[in-house]
């Protein structure tokens, strides 16, 4: 957003009236409203309509003024795409080129006096452009360019005028095709998936798509679950974490009468909203956030690539002065100009990144930009979640065991019953079980409101009693309900390597549900690639049982494992290993592997994960296959050598004919062709990227 776009009118520590004339467009205000309203520290937004008027209240102490524009800026209210990805609009011209091309055959055919004419219609945008950069940019590449093709044209040399013009846009345009095809690509990957709301309906709670939830309604939102809508509190106290939104990885709180917006997930507490804004709106602006903060994250090595061109500019300009202090020679000052490099370090760089960005999405990884990519091929260690990472993300349940006889009740009642809770809650284990009640065509049990406690279990109030399931640490521990009356045939089932789930009332034991995860088929062969790709340690951390851990850790010949490993930890010893000095990639899909995810150096989400482990990672699979881990460190690892190759290239070859151009060896004409012909050669070699050597490629919808 220009500055023009708003105007401070009155400005105080804590309060802030602009005036805004996009407000003028209907319904402006309230996506301003609400997106200001997310920020924590905000305490009122009031907008005036028909005096384009905004009145900010915030609280110094959480937020600058500075900070605050800077929000206001990423979203212009007024216009629909305000928050379309720039860049990503249109195709690239042909226009230029093509007329870079007819000018270039049509030259010989004309009369002297036309040629000139022709040359100037051809290379006065870049004359233009130059012009404009250093009224407003200073010394930059473009001005380099403009000088090197207008000196050319105005000593007569026209032919080397619009070959070097062709050879600029010929970059220029090769560049911005792969830009747009990439961002195109990561747009339609990132859009988030549908997701479930539980809506207030007569009385009962119902499950429906997000989507169709209508303005008004009244929707429960608990524990590791997305708000699927823009919304209002009315009751109920909750921590919400807007990674996916605004792309701040902090949980704040929310309680009545405080507003949230759709795409946060809840981590704490529960929610009754009511529904403000339903529908298209709600989701288009986070997703086009969501991708703008991925897709400008620039990396290190594209800053020092940025910096080096930069320096450069200044360095061909000096060296063009001396020489013509020297030699009074023109056409050697003219040479010296066309050798100028910056523009091969300036987009081989970026390029290379985003058709590596590109590459990586067509095998099913998302990497969110250039620096995560970087991150990617720099890690040493790589940690595994076992459950639904190194394990498939679904699980079977194989026995459903009554506990206590007296009750009379069945298996299907029991497992009824727990389906009907856990269908509350999002982890691989609920969700095995629901699939099984459904399954068996179980009937919903009715209940009051189920608390999930993170990486515990699930309990909630029966018309007979309270019922809790989980683990056994959180029935034993934290509800001193205990099993150990029932050790026989819990531990015949645990040797058969099952999953325990442990169902009780406040009365006592009641049952046990076991699972079986099984290894994904794809498990070994990532480990092994990722070992040839240069991981040195592989690591597992697990909530289930040491035991457990173990023996899948050699199956897999796995470096370390860790079992039982309680939430807060998993980013502890991740932590543990950085101060070892090594570089530490997390591989994870629950809601609690959030700080471990934004812990690690490198963060990757699995596909079916969970929505904040998602938005946390820097790395998200797109498709539910481990091996894509592998690929995306191959695809990286390819992509950084690309950039190194270029780089070593473009500096060794240009410092080779800067040096002819400086000493007179080589004619304006022959240093624009050895120049241009490496930044091209630079460029196509970035194009073509890193491609992993085998493998299916997925065809792109549409
Ligand atoms: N929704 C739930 N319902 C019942 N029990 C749960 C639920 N969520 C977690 N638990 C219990 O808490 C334990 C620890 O959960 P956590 O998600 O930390 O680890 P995990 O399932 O073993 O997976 P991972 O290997 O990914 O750490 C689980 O093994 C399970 O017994
Ligand atoms: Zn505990």
């Amino acid at each position: 957003m220009t500055a023009n776009s708003y105007r401070i009118l009155h400005a105080l520590p804590g309060r802030l009236r602009l005036r805004v004339p996009a407000l003028a467009a209907s319904g402006a205000g309230e996506s301003l409203r609400y997106w200001l309203e997310s920020h924590e520290g905000v305490e009122e937004v009031r907008i005036n309509r028909a005096a384009r008027s905004l009145v900010l209240e915030y609280d110094p102490g959480q937020l600058t003024q500075a900070r605050l524009l800077e929000r206001l800026e990423i979203c212009v209210p007024g216009s629909a795409d305000a928050l379309e990805i720039r860049g990503a609009s249109d195709d690239p011209s042909i226009t230029p080129l093509v007329r870079n091309v007819l000018t270039l055959m049509l030259l010989p055919l004309l009369p002297r006096p036309a040629q000139h004419v022709a040359t100037l219609l051809n290379i006065g945008s870049k004359l233009i452009k130059g012009a404009d950069t250093l009224i407003h940019e200073g010394v930059k590449v473009e001005v380099l360019d403009a000088l090197a093709v207008g000196l050319s044209a105005s000593r007569g040399k026209l032919y080397t005028a619009n070959i070097t013009d062709f050879l600029l846009t010929l970059g220029e345009y090769l560049e911005e095709r792969t830009q747009q095809q990439s961002d195109r690509l990561l747009r339609r990957l990132l859009r988030p998936a549908p997701t479930l709301a539980w809506v207030e309906r007569d009385g009962q709670l119902v499950q429906i798509p997000g989507d169709r939830v209508e303005t008004g309604e009244i929707l429960v939102v608990g524990v590791g679950e997305t708000i699927p809508v823009d919304g209002r509190v009315v009751e109920g106290v909750a921590l919400v974490n807007q990674a996916a939104v605004t792309g701040e990885d902090v949980p704040i709180a929310r309680e009545a009468p405080k507003r949230v917006v759709a795409g946060s997930v809840l981590v704490e507490g529960r929610l009754r909203i009511e529904a403000t804004r339903v529908g298209e709106d709600t989701t288009t602006a986070r997703v086009a956030r969501f991708i703008q903060e991925s897709l400008d994250k620039s990396s290190d090595t594209q800053r020092m690539a940025d910096e080096l061109a930069d320096k450069r500019v200044y360095l061909t300009l000096g060296s063009a002065g001396a020489v013509y202090a020297l030699t009074r020679d023109l056409t050697r000052v003219q040479s010296v100009f066309l050798v100028d490099y910056s523009c091969a370090l300036k987009l081989g760089t970026p390029v290379a990144f985003k058709s590596g960005l590109y590459q990586a999405a067509s095998h099913g990884v998302l990497i969110k930009g250039g620096e995560a990519m970087e991150r990617l091929g720099g890690i040493d260690t790589l940690v595994f979640d076992k459950t639904g990472t190194l394990t498939h993300s679904e699980l079977e349940v194989t026995d459903v065991v009554v506990l206590d006889d007296r009750s009379g009740e069945t298996e299907e009642e029991l497992l009824a019953m727990v389906a009907s809770l856990e269908e509350h809650a999002t982890h691989p284990l609920s969700q095995a079980v629901v699939e099984a009640a459904r399954e068996r065509d179980l009937q919903h049990i009715s209940h009051g409101e189920v608390d999930y406690m993170v990486a515990h279990g699930v309990s909630a109030e029966l018309d007979c009693c309270r019922i809790i399931v989980g683990s056994r640490h959180y029935l034993e521990e934290h509800e001193g309900i205990h099993f150990r009356r029932h050790e026989a045939r819990i531990g015949r089932l645990l040797d058969e390597g099952k999953t325990l789930l442990y169902v009780a009332s406040e009365h006592g034991p009641m049952g046990l549900i076991a699972l079986r995860d099984t290894l994904r088929e794809d498990a070994e062969t990532t480990l092994a690639r990722l070992r040839a790709l240069g991981i040195d340690r592989l690591v597992m951390i697990s909530g289930d049982r040491q035991e457990k851990a173990e023996s899948l850790g050699r199956t897999l010949s796995l470096d370390r494992v860790h079992g039982e490993v309680r939430p807060e930890e998993k980013a502890e010893l991740i932590a543990a290993l950085q101060r070892e000095g090594r570089k530490v990639g997390f591989v994870g899909d629950g809601i609690n592997d959030g700080p471990a995810l934004v812990a690690a150096d490198v963060g990757i989400a699995m596909s079916r994960g969970a929505d904040l482990a998602r938005a946390s990672a820097d790395i998200v699979l797109t498709d539910d296959r481990l091996l894509a881990v592998a690929d995306a460190r191959e695809i990286a690892l390819g992509t950084l050598k690309v950039i190194r190759t270029n780089f070593n290239a473009t500096v060794g070859i240009n410092t080779g004919i800067m040096a002819g151009a400086l000493m007179g060896w080589l004619s304006p004409v022959a240093s624009a062709l050895l120049h241009n012909g490496t930044t091209l050669a630079v460029l196509v070699h970035a194009l073509r990227g890193a491609r992993p050597a085998e493998r299916e490629r997925i065809v792109e919808p549409e």
